[in-house]
């Protein structure tokens, strides 16, 4: 659980009545997350109850927050199940509680599903090509701030905690991720705004009915294909206790990419770059899951995530060719 700042109640009840959202009736940390400070906001309004998720944000700042919550507000608007922002009689959906920035969101039905099937990929491969085109004409843009910038920043920083292997994998993954980003397929891939994050635990179910898409806290502009490869890297593979290795699951991974081309079918240059964008993805959470453990923040309590599971990820994805051909295999699109 990470509980970064304490949020006085009656300070939280304050922004509740300000939002119009009734009377503050129970504030409770939430389990889960590494990023943000999170409450579940239970109100009492016109005799009904409701749940909302308060967040104060522990990293980001005033400046990178409107592009986050107005994207929110924005695919909300257009049917795409995420939490809508709770905005005062301005309009202003970026609050203040305890100093520091802090939003109001609705709070999803249901539960994440650790143990996905293949209706469970299906329906998030098809909503997540649906949240891609609904971004594209999304107004405000930011860069993905965990992008490859970050990535060139921050491998220098982790690199004294890794063994020499750790060490030489990092380097040759990074550089190969360098020479991609200046190839012209990959100026070619269509991008917008993208999740970025979007993990098991970043999607709620009621049963195998998806309820919504949250945490777009690592959102920003970047490939559609990155944000589709974070998924296939997260939701597509062996969920076993004793094989946490990565290795793709054909079914969740075929089901996944056909429900995403149902909608979307991919261009020539995805195809192309989809195994190099596994990589990429698996360097993304080695890297700033190494810097969370290396590097860890105050928090009240806090479990950082297990940076061994992404280098066994990335070491997978470099040795098996037959799960890259796999996905590039052409699938099915529905007439
Ligand atoms: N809008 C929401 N609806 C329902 N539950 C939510 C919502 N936002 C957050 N949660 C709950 O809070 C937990 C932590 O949220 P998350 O955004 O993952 O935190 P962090 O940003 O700190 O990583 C989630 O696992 C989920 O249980
Ligand atoms: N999904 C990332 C960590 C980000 O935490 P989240 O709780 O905000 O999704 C990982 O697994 O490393």
């Amino acid at each position: 659980m990470a509980v970064y700042t304490d949020v006085p109640f009656a300070e939280a009840a304050a922004l509740i009545e300000r939002l119009d959202l009734g009377v503050l009736t129970g504030l409770r940390g939430i389990q889960g997350g590494i990023e943000n400070t999170n409450y579940f906001a239970t109100c009492e309004h016109d005799g009904q109850t409701h749940e909302h998720v308060l967040t104060v944000f522990e990293r980001l700042g005033f400046d990178q927050l409107p592009y986050y919550l107005r994207l929110m507000q924005h695919l909300a608007g257009k049917g795409i199940p995420v939490p809508a922002p709770a905005a005062d009689s301005q309009g202003e959906i970026l609050h203040t509680l305890a100093g520091k920035p802090a939003a109001v969101v609705t709070k999803l039905r249901g539960r994440s599903e650790l143990t996905p099937g293949v209706r469970h990929c299906t329906a998030v491969g098809g909503t997540l090509a649906r949240m891609h085109l609904a971004g594209r004409d999304f107004a405000l843009s930011q860069p993905n701030l965990r992008g490859l910038s970050w990535w060139n920043e921050t491998v220098p920083v982790v690199l004294p905690h890794l063994s020499p292997a750790q060490n030489e994998l990092i380097r040759a993954e990074l550089a190969y991720q360098n020479h991609v980003a200046a190839l012209p397929a990959y100026a070619a891939l269509p991008r917008g705004p993208v999740h970025a994050d979007l993990f098991r635990d970043n999607v709620m179910f009621e049963g195998e009915a998806l309820t919504g898409f949250f945490d777009f806290y690592f959102a920003g502009q970047d490939t559609w294909l990155f944000d589709l490869a974070v998924c296939l890297n997260d939701w597509c593979v062996v969920h076993a206790a004793d094989a946490t290795d990565g290795r793709h699951r054909a079914d969740l991974a075929q089901a996944f990419l056909s429900a995403y081309e149902a909608v979307r079918p991919l261009t020539a240059a995805e195809r192309e770059l989809l195994p190099a964008m596994l990589r990429a993805g698996a360097l993304r959470f080695w890297l700033s899951r190494l810097w969370d453990w290396f590097l860890p923040r105050e928090a009240s309590m806090l479990q950082p995530h297990d940076p061994g599971h992404f280098e066994r990820v990335l070491r997978e994805r470099l040795a098996r060719a037959d799960a890259l051909d796999l996905l590039r295999a052409p699938c099915a699109v529905p007439a």
